[in-house]
């Protein structure tokens, strides 16, 4: 994926926003689920990683209203690449839900890594995906130590185009949010009673300072989620596709080829077939 190019926009996008009673209807059905889930491990609550970003917020909000704020236990995990707005937002979230929360400062944890492989620490990828792998390991060590499950963030956008770090910030027990996209995610996040600078905030991974989700996709949300609903997760052809959002050919295309490019993230670790039975 190139990083940081001109980032595309339609000036038609699709309207994906959901009416108040299917708004009332969602948050009731993912809080349902993240309940089913919980119950069905035999946990004693969930821990989630928080960033002050919206998705991990709208899953904070879903899971109190599941699971009530004692059974939620949420890890702020700042590395030098973090900014202090959104640490402070993340620690402003877990005390609004009244949820218990640690502040980890994984970048000591990330200097081992860095150090055990000098000549990879400049490579801004590499380290950052460094940093989102150690949020997963301390997620798993929370939850292993107090039988819960860990809640991933994910939107369908990001799954859809592979905009997540393979067994990192996917590596998860189960994705509440997992299909709703972006625009649906910030709606929903007001709909719960999230603050207004949270969801209007810019994405971003946070895995070097300065990055951004649109510049480095290259598209800004509304259209990725346009492009996705209508092309590649619904029935439009290319040319249908360009046409209803007024695009131009090469944003459809960009989509499909992080689609594309992203299948291995999205499938089992493939094996050869047995080759006796
Ligand atoms: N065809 C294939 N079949 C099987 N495996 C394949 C493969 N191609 C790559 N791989 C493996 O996958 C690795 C590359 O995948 P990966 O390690 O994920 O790394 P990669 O996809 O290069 O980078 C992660 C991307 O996700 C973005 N991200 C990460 C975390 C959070 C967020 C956010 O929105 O908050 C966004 C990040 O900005 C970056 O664009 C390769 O090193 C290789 O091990
Ligand atoms: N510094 C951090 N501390 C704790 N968890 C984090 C941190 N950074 C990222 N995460 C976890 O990784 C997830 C993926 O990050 P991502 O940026 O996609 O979501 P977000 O920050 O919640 O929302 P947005 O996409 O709008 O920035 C977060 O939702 C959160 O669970
Ligand atoms: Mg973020």
């Amino acid at each position: 994926m190139s990083t940081d190019q001109q980032v595309l926009q339609s000036d038609a996008p699709l309207d994906l926003r959901l009416s108040d009673a299917e708004l009332d209807a969602t948050a009731a059905h993912l809080a349902a689920f993240i309940e089913d889930v919980v119950d069905d491990a035999g946990a004693e609550g969930a821990v989630i990683g928080l960033s002050g970003g919206i998705d991990s917020t709208t899953v904070a909000y879903l899971a109190v209203e599941a699971l009530g704020p004692s059974n939620v236990h949420g890890l702020v995990m700042p590395s030098v690449a973090n900014s202090e707005e959104n640490m402070s937002d993340a620690e402003w979230v877990a005390e609004e839900l009244g949820i218990e929360y640690d502040v980890v400062e994984i970048q000591p944890i990330a200097e081992a890594f860095f150090d055990a492989f000098p000549e990879a620490a400049d490579d801004r990828m590499a380290a950052g995906n460094v940093y989102v792998r150690t949020r997963a390991v301390l997620n798993y060590f929370v939850a292993n130590h107090e039988n819960r499950v860990v809640l991933g963030t994910g939107n369908r956008a990001e799954a859809m185009a592979g905009y997540y770090t393979k067994y990192g910030d996917q590596a998860v027990d189960c994705n509440p949010i997992g299909n709703l996209y972006k625009q649906q995610v910030r709606q929903l996040a007001a709909h719960l009673g999230a603050p207004e600078n949270l969801v209007t905030k810019t994405p971003s991974a946070e895995m070097w300072s300065g990055q951004t989700d649109e510049a480095e996709m290259g598209l800004d949300y509304d259209t990725l989620d346009a492009i996705l609903a209508l092309h590649v997760d619904g029935p439009l052809s290319k040319a249908a596709t360009v046409r209803a959002l007024n695009v131009d050919e090469s944003h459809v295309e960009r989509v499909v080829d992080l689609h594309e490019r992203s299948a291995h993230k999205r499938a089992m670790p493939p094996a050869p077939d047995p080759l006796h039975r």
